[in-house]
Order: structure tokens, then C-alpha cells, then sequence
């Protein structure tokens, strides 16, 4: 892989991840924005642009962590990502889009490089989960919400806002995806006391380390 184009929501996300990679020539690292919107049109943007000719396409950030799943500070790399909010309500409550008939709110990620990357982390003894990451336009705030995602998808690892967009994006020219979250805080009940943004960005930065060493040339 040649070219590796690697979308961040805000400055001190890409920073964290230029940092972790120090230097590396083959990685290119943009802010895209926050939420899914600005992330499927930047990631669109970017790969659409005359330049562009990328072999993977990264979303990475800080993240929410499901409770008993991943702990602040803690890496998750996605098995898939989710649209999570993207449905209907009903009287029988929530139903998603794949239910309706319209499609899958669910998209894979490169699999084999994911699992690379797992793996390395854990061998340098960085507490890492593999599982899916949600991705909502709305941070979760509540215990109630955070069990109903977990319903919605068993076995959430982390919630974020930007990583489906991205995966989208790629999707539609074919390059394969990953999704990376530093763990800044736990989803539920709202606490900005507890958030560790920092935490999130050291986690971050590793993992970008790690990615660089395990994406094959
Ligand atoms: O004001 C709040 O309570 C609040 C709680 C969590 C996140 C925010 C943000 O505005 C940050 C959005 C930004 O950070 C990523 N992120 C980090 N943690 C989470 C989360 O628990 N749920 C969703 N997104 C999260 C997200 O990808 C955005 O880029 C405010």
C-alpha cells in the first residue's frame, strides 16, 4: 500500500496521528470535521481530488467507550461500524434502516489489516478491543441510550461520530477501511469531568505508531 489517506474530526486528533507516525512519507492525515455529514464529504472530497489515489482510507479519533467493553485511555479497532441512529421509530421502538427494507446501516472494514493491527498493539501490551464501532449524530447521554445502542448492535465496543461517513465514502471508490478510536470517555450518563482527552490522544498516537509499522508496503 502506497498511499494511505487517514481523516481525523478536528486538529488535535490529526496532530496526535502525525505525531504516531512519525514521519512516515505514505500517510496522509486531514481534519474532515465533526460528525457524519462533514465526514463523508471530506472523505468524498479527498478522494475524488485529481491527486488522489489512495490503497486505504482511515477513520481515526477519540471515541466513546461502551462500559465494561472498553475503558478510558484503551484502544478500539472496528470489526464493522454502524449507523446506529439511522431508522425509524416505532410504537415498537426503534427500527433500523436494513429492517425497513432501505438497505444496511452496517458496512465491513479490511479485515485481515484490522486484526494486523489488533495484534500488534497487544504485543506491546496496549489494552486494545476489536469489536464495532457505532457511528451516531448524537453523543449518547444516558444509561437508557446506551443499552438501547447495545441492543441495537450487540457487542458495541465504541461509539463516535464520523467513522460510517468515512467508510461510506470509501466504499463507493472501492478502498478498503479501517476505524480507530482512543477511548476519551465512557458512554452514558453525561460527565465532562470524567473525559480524558488527553488519554484518548496518547492512546491515539500509538495506535497510529503501530498502524504504520503493520500496513504491508
Ligand atoms: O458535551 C458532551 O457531553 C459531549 C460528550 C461527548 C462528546 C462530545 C463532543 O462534542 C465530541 C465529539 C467528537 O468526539 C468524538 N467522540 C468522543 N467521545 C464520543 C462519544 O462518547 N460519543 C460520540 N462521539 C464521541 C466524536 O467522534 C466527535 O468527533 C460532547
Amino acid at each position: 500500500m502506497n498511499k494511505i489517506l487517514i481523516l481525523t474530526a478536528v486538529e488535535a486528533e490529526k496532530e496526535a496521528v502525525l505525531k504516531g507516525l512519525q514521519g512516515n512519507a505514505r500517510f496522509e492525515v486531514r481534519a474532515g470535521g465533526v460528525g457524519p455529514v462533514e465526514a463523508a464529504v471530506s472523505a468524498t472530497a479527498a478522494l475524488c481530488s485529481e491527486a488522489a489515489s489512495y490503497d486505504l482510507v482511515v477513520s481515526a479519533g477519540i471515541g466513546g467507550g461502551f462500559p465494561g467493553v472498553a475503558e478510558i485511555g484503551s484502544i478500539v479497532i472496528a470489526d464493522s461500524v454502524a449507523l446506529a441512529d439511522l431508522g425509524a421509530e416505532t410504537p415498537d421502538g426503534f427500527v433500523g434502516v436494513d429492517k425497513l427494507g432501505f438497505g444496511s446501516n452496517r458496512l465491513p472494514v479490511e479485515e485481515a489489516l484490522s486484526v494486523r493491527l489488533v495484534e500488534a498493539l497487544r504485543a506491546r501490551g496496549q489494552s486494545v478491543h476489536y469489536g464495532p464501532i457505532l457511528t451516531l449524530s448524537t453523543v449518547t447521554g444516558s444509561a437508557q441510550s446506551a443499552a438501547e445502542l447495545i441492543r441495537r448492535v450487540p457487542g458495541a465496543a465504541a461509539e463516535a461520530m464520523e467513522g460510517y461517513g468515512v467508510a461510506s465514502a470509501a466504499r463507493r471508490s472501492g478502498i478498503p477501511f479501517l476505524e480507530i478510536r482512543g477511548i476519551s470517555n465512557t458512554v452514558g450518563p453525561r460527565d465532562r469531568a470524567a473525559w480524558r482527552i488527553g488519554d484518548a490522544l496518547a492512546a491515539l498516537e500509538t495506535a497510529a505508531t503501530r498502524l504504520s509499522e503493520v500496513v504491508p508496503t
